[in-house]
Order: structure tokens, then C-alpha cells, then sequence
């Protein structure tokens, strides 16, 4: 209980207090012996916890609960009821309360982020399968630490909640806390103020699973990475499972120290990338699933949506909202492809992916590898990321012409010679090998360039 929330109910109970002197509601020796010394520990929904120092004043209270019971029930304005208990049995309630402080900020888990309602496809199949091995593996370990990283949008906390949810429901004993990145930094930054750091990593280092979104944000402290490492070795050498999401893999995170980054990278990491077509018309179909009756929506207006909003499916979740909610205005017949291409006519989105750009190669390049942007951009020479990153450049080249020097800084401001070479490359290999050119009539296709 924070300090503040005490101060509070102890303002409230020095008037109840002055409420007792003032109108005599016991008489002066007794206010004095038995109430006077009396504090409010706590008010939790109908429960008051009067704190006394003596036994004496304890049997007092009990004595005469009824009057207690009704100042407080006046001074709240609802039924209250009291708990009286002495000095020395606070510290005992205090350590259970402390015991689970570390969930005040963690554990808002949606119940509607189940495994049953993620829709798998290539883009999220491996991510899906390593975060239900681990909720599912009794073994210690199982990928210790778990790191999902992708793009925003994309299903990584519905992931993290599946966990949780699975837990919940399937293996009940199991201790866990989810907890968003920023959500951690406060819990770590508030535990260094009240200076109870040792009891936070003892209360952590409890707990059987710690999953934590967008670890990406430890980086805004130094602080807090120490205390983490700390946190983080023991909880391993313990056994304990860890699992983590970030929007970018992690020896790409930026301004995280290397020990944090070589831990990361110990156990298994997978990506995830935008949903390819079929996905995300499925997606599209979990969503409408149950509302065939009150909402006629016919494949072709589904197909629309899949193809223009795929890059995340927070849009593509977005895109059904609004096309719904345009359909209740006007009321079409049927809500079909065209009334569809209508209602987004104006939309930016679309706009922009009726043009073919850089950013539209490198996204559909990035899906084909089932990398992400920021690995494209990387310096990684990790042979799946270089050559994808050669493809990319050798598209750009090819179906935009745009300049090399252009293309360099496209491409994490690469120098120009280093781009020819990248295009050359891949030119020579259409040449010699044939699945380049099947690879390059693939990403083709998927940029709705060939039948
Ligand atoms: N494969 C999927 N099947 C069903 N729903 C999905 C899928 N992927 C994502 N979603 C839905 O898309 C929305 C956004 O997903 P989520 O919040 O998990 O993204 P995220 O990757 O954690 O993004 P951020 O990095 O911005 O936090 C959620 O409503 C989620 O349920």
C-alpha cells in the first residue's frame, strides 16, 4: 500500500476521531485510554483494519465494534465493517501484502487472447509454436529466454496473454507475471525509490514465469538494466522460464548493454512478420465468426481488405471495423467489393499501396524471408538477411530505377558501390541459378506485378 493511500485513511480517521471527541460518543477517560492511540491501517472494499498498540485497547474495540462499524460506515458512505489488530500483527499483514506488489503492475491479462483465437499462417507459425511449447512444457527451460520480436501489430502480446491464459486454466500452480516493458521500468524505478530492491528481486525470483512485452524499452535506463541482469541470471539459473517481445531482434536493440543482448540471444528467437494473404483472411474470418446472420459480407470484399491492409492486423482488425461500421450507415444490400473499394476510396493506406515503392519491396521481400524491416536495414551479414537484403535492392533497381545512391540510404545508408555490387550479384545468379528467377517471379507476384 503506498504511502499516500495510508495518509488518506488516517485524515479520515482523525476526523471520525474528532467526530468521537466533539460529540462524546465515549466518554473522555475512555477516548483517551483505549481510542485516542488507535490508527486506520486499511479500508479495502467493505473492510476497515483498526490498528492498537495493547490488547487492552484490542478488547475495547471488539467490545463496541458496532459504533466502530458505523462511524466508518458514515465516514465512507457504504456498510463497513471492521477488523481490529494489534501493532505487532501489522508486520505479518505487511508481508503478505508485499508478497504480491510486483502484480499491481503486472498481470492485466485479456481473457479473449487465447491460442484458440490466434490464427497461424507462415508468417507467425513459428512464434506460435515456441510460445505454446512453453506454456505447455513441464520441462525447465523449454527456450530459456523466449524472444519474439516483429514489427507493431502483429500479435506478440496476444501471444504473450495465450501463455498466460493456457497457465491460467491448464496448470494453475504455475506462478507467473506479465508485465508491459514501460509497466517493469516503473516497477523497477519505484522499488530503487522506496528502497526495497532486495524484496522485489526476492518476490520475482518466485515467480515460475516472467514474460515481459517490449523489453525494447529497458533501454530508456541504465538502472534498471542492472537490476534486470540481476533479476534475469536468477531467474535462469533457477530454471525459470523467461520470455520476452521487442520490435526488433535483439542484437539489434539499441542502448542495451551487450551482457543483456548475448543473454537474449542464449536461448530462441523468432520472428514475426505481416500476415501473407491467406491469414489474414482467415483472421479476417475469426473476427466475423458467429455474425454470418447480422452481417452479410460477401469473400470478395474480405479478399479487398486482406490485400490492401495486411502490413499489420491491428489495420487489417481496423479496416473490418470501419468498413462494419460504414455499413451500418448506409445499409448496402450486400457488403460487397465494390461498395468495399468505395468506402476506402480516400483511405491513405490504399493509396499508397497502389504505387509501387521501396518501402513496398523491402515489406514484401521482408515477408517472403520472414525477416523483419529493421533486419533488412541491419548490418547483419547473417547469409538469409544479406541475401534478402540483396534481393530487395536488385527489385528496387530493376522495377523503380531509382538511382543507387538513393537505394543506399533506402537500405541503411549503404555508400553506392556497395549497392552495384548487391544488384550485380544478384543479375549474375538470375543467370546462373534458376531458383532466383523463381524466388524473383514469387516476390513479383506478391507485389501484384505478375499474374
Ligand atoms: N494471428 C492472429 N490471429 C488473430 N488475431 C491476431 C493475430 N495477430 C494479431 N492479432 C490481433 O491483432 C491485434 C494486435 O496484436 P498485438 O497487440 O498482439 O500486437 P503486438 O505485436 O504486440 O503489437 P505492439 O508491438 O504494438 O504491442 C490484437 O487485437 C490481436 O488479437
Amino acid at each position: 500500500m503506498s504511502n499516500t493511500v495510508q495518509n488518506n485513511f488516517q485524515s479520515i480517521w482523525n476526523q471520525i476521531l474528532n467526530n468521537i471527541k466533539d460529540n462524546n460518543i465515549f466518554d473522555e477517560p475512555v477516548f483517551h485510554s483505549y481510542i485516542k492511540k488507535s490508527l486506520l491501517y486499511n479500508v479495502s472494499d467493505d473492510l476497515a483494519v483498526i490498528e492498537v498498540p495493547y490488547i487492552t485497547d484490542k478488547n475495547f474495540f471488539i467490545q463496541n465494534i458496532d459504533e466502530f462499524n458505523r462511524l466508518l460506515s458514515d465516514a465512507f458512505d457504504r456498510d463497513i465493517k471492521s477488523q481490529i489488530v494489534l501493532t505487532s500483527e501489522i508486520s505479518t499483514i505487511k508481508k503478505e501484502e508485499k508478497k504480491d506488489f510486483i502484480f499491481e503492475y503486472g498481470n492485466k491479462i485479456l481473457d479473449q487472447y487465447t491460442f484458440d483465437n490466434f490464427i497461424q499462417g507462415q508468417s507467425n507459425q513459428q512464434s506460435f509454436a515456441a510460445a505454446y511449447g512453453c506454456a505447455y512444457s513441464k520441462e525447465k527451460s523449454f527456450f530459456n529466454p523466449l524472444f519474439i520480436y516483429g514489427n507493431s501489430g502483429l500479435g506478440k502480446t496476444h501471444l504473450l496473454h495465450a501463455i498466460c491464459n493456457y497457465l491460467k486454466d491448464n496448470r494453475p500452480e504455475i506462478k507467473y507475471l506479465y508485465i508491459d516493458g514501460n509497466d517493469f521500468i516503473s516497477l523497477i524505478i519505484n522499488s530503487l525509490k522506496e528502497k526495497n530492491t532486495d524484496e522485489l528481486i526476492e518476490n520475482i525470483i518466485q515467480l515460475d514465469y516472467l514474460l515481459i512485452d517490449d523489453i525494447q524499452h529497458l533501454a530508456k535506463t541504465n538502472q534498471s538494466q542492472e537490476l534486470f541482469f540481476n533479476i534475469y541470471n536468477k531467474l535462469k539459473s533457477n530454471g525459470k522460464q523467461i520470455i520476452l517481445t521487442s520490435d526488433v531482434y535483439p542484437s539489434e536493440l539499441k542502448n542495451i548493454n551487450d551482457r543483456i543482448i548475448s543473454r537474449f540471444t542464449s536461448g530462441l528467437s523468432v520472428s514475426i512478420t505481416s500476415p501473407e494473404f491467406e491469414t489474414a483472411v482467415s483472421i479476417l474470418q475469426k473476427k466475423l465468426e458467429g455474425r454470418n446472420k447480422e452481417i452479410n459480407i460477401s469473400e470478395d470484399a474480405l479478399y479487398y481488405i486482406a490485400h490492401k491492409f495486411n502490413e499489420d492486423v491491428r489495420k487489417l482488425e481496423g479496416a473490418l471495423n470501419e468498413l462494419l461500421f460504414k455499413a451500418i450507415i448506409y445499409n448496402p444490400p450486400v457488403i460487397d467489393e465494390q461498395f468495399t473499394i468505395e468506402m476506402f476510396k480516400e483511405n491513405p493506406i490504399i493509396n499508397q499501396n497502389d504505387e509501387l515503392t521501396i518501402k513496398k519491396i523491402k515489406k514484401e521481400v521482408c515477408n517472403y524471408y520472414n525477416i523483419t524491416q529493421k533486419q533488412i536495414e541491419s548490418k547483419s551479414r547473417t547469409a538469409d538477411i544479406a541475401n534478402a537484403r540483396h534481393i530487395a535492392i536488385y527489385l528496387s533497381r530493376e522495377l523503380l530505377d531509382t538511382p543507387f545512391k538513393r537505394i543506399g540510404s533506402e537500405f541503411g545508408n549503404r555508400d553506392h558501390s556497395t549497392i552495384m555490387t548487391s544488384y550485380d550479384k544478384i543479375s549474375r545468379l538470375l543467370k546462373e541459378k534458376k531458383v532466383y528467377k523463381d524466388v524473383i517471379s514469387d516476390i513479383k507476384r506478391r507485389l501484384g506485378l505478375v499474374a
